[in-house]
């Protein structure tokens, strides 16, 4: 059997990760602690809610994560590195700690997702492959939860490989799809390497092959016991539905005629006119699939038109996230170590527009949820040493608008980072995919339905402690007062 490579990602980062690494490398910096936060400010496709995923790529990055004499040897073809830094990448490891939302959790903007602590050459190199695999699988995936909403619970086919940005898009992208809901992929090698189930028909080439549509059918139908039949290629009222029907009524008990698929014209209309003359033949259980071009809005459209589809099968706008190609997801410092007393100190960016301001600090989400029916009250960011499991209520305030605000008295609070590497060693236990789409769903069923809908949900709070925004608004004022006594200094010189 042909071995099985193991992911080669390590050079998968920008060149300025591997010139600022150098610069700590010959700063005498390999060793000084950071801490690094993923988070994304936008939430994407208007959604009210985001499918956390990407979590298994990273897993398997991390892992793998070395320096190999080929990749050496391109470094110092480049001619831009010191040996010293050379000589530090061949002995390079990971061994920093990694907490993260697990996969199928649901994540808000304004919040950390995934943090890195670790040495600050360390978590500079992974800042590349690590936004490049979470921000679009969490698009992904949440592309495909809003189309499950749409689709209510009929079943949705993953068709979209031929139109992915390549090849890892396919396989992955139909991955993250299976998370955020969907049953099936037609991509039988993302079927084999996650086990998610497989699923197809057929397509217009094989009714080409064989001239018409009864020879075709028929041809498939001697082969396969499951079949549903392409009713579009010539004409789909007058010759591809009666074909199927035909060739449903000659073979009997031999197959199990599923039902059709459409996959042009005006499919509100076909699929009434089919489900009439499916039902008319005696085949009231045959099934109506319908494809192209399909999104959560043509579906919805197409309920409401009525029509008469039974299952889904998305490919194009699904897989590349067509009406929002990309997450915006962002790495960023949030602390670093003080060479002098050794402690952790707050860092953060400051940016006149007020979205770009990050929160410093090594931090925990905390998901407050109602104790009586386990329904979503919003998250609660806090420095790592609170914990609001000891609090008899949580105070919650908008961090702009702080008149907004509420006190919940009867609450569970859930950690949604979770220490997935301590110390460079993996120590979290991925659970299957049909567990990860499970608590996915289940997730999306404990929000309220004003997070939720498809359009113009409400925004789902994401607040601050009192300690953090505090903490927060102090270092603000702290780079302010900083930046000001440096211009006064040098307007007096
Ligand atoms: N009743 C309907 N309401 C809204 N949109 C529909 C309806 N029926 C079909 N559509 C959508 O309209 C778009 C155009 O479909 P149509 O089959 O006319 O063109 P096409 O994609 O160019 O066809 P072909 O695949 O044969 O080239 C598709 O995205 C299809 O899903
Ligand atoms: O429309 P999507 O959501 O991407 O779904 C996948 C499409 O792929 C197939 O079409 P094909 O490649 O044969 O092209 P065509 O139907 O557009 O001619 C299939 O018949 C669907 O129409
Ligand atoms: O199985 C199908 O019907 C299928 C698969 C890929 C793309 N379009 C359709």
């Amino acid at each position: 059997m042909p071995t099985r490579n193991k992911p080669d990602l390590t050079l998968h980062t920008d060149f300025y990760e591997l010139n600022m690494m150098q610069t700590y490398i010959s700063q005498g910096r390999q060793n000084q602690k950071a801490v690094f936060e993923m988070f994304f400010r936008k939430m994407p496709f208007g959604n009210g809610y985001a499918i956390f995923a990407g979590l298994q790529q990273v897993i398997d990055y991390i892992q793998n994560l070395r320096f190999t004499d080929s990749d050496i040897k391109y470094l110092e073809s480049l001619h831009d590195f010191t040996p010293e830094f050379i000589d530090y990448l061949k002995h390079f490891k990971f061994r920093g700690t990694i907490r993260s939302a697990v996969e199928g959790d649901l994540v808000f903007n304004h919040e950390p997702i995934l943090q890195i602590e670790g040495t600050l050459p360390e978590c500079t190199l992974v800042e590349t492959a690590i936004l490049n695999m979470v921000n679009y699988s969490i698009l992904i995936a949440t592309k495909a939860s809003r189309i499950r909403l749409a689709a209510d619970d009929q079943p949705i086919m993953e068709f979209g490989s031929r139109r992915a940005q390549d090849v890892d898009a396919a396989i992955w992208g139909t991955r993250a799809a299976y998370i955020g809901g969907f049953d099936s992929t037609s991509n039988v090698l993302a079927g084999k390497k996650f086990g998610i189930p497989v699923a197809g028909t057929i397509a217009h080439s094989l009714i080409e092959a064989y001239g018409n549509e009864y020879e075709a059918f028929m041809a498939y139908a001697s082969t396969h016991k499951n079949c549903i039949f392409l009713v579009d290629t010539f004409d789909t009222i007058h010759s591809g539905i009666p074909n199927a029907i035909k060739v449903a009524k000659k073979m009997g008990n031999k197959i199990n005629f599923v039902g059709i698929r459409l996959d042009s014209g005006d499919m509100a209309y076909l699929s009434k006119k089919a489900r009439k003359m499916l039902d008319d033949a005696g085949f009231p259980n045959a099934k109506i699939t319908a494809s192209n071009g399909l999104d959560e809005h043509l579906i919805l459209s197409l309920k409401m038109q009525k029509a008469r589809i039974d299952s889904w099968g998305v490919g194009t706008k699904l897989i590349t996230a067509y009406d929002q190609p990309s997450l915006g997801g962002v790495y960023k410092l949030v602390a670093v170590e003080d060479p002098k007393t050794h402690q952790l100190r707050d860092s953060m960016k400051v940016s006149d527009n007020v979205e770009k301001i990050t929160t410093p600090g090594l931090k925990q989400v905390w998901r407050i949820t109602e104790r009586k029916d386990g329904k979503s009250e919003g998250d609660y960011v806090t420095t790592i040493d609170e914990d609001p499991r000891k609090q008899d209520h949580v105070y919650m305030f908008h961090p702009q608008f702080t008149y907004i605000n509420k006190t919940i008295d009867d609450f569970y609070a859930k950690p949604v980072l979770k220490t997935i590497f301590k110390d460079g060693k993996l120590v979290y236990h991925q659970p299957n995919i049909k567990d990860i789409r499970k608590h996915a769903q289940n997730s999306v069923s404990l929000l309220w339905p004003e997070y939720s809908r498809l359009m113009n949900p409400q925004t789902y709070p994401v607040d601050l402690s009192k300690k953090l925004w505090t903490r927060k608004q102090n270092l603000l004022k702290h780079i302010h007062d900083n930046v000001e006594k440096m211009q006064k200094n040098s307007n007096e010189e």
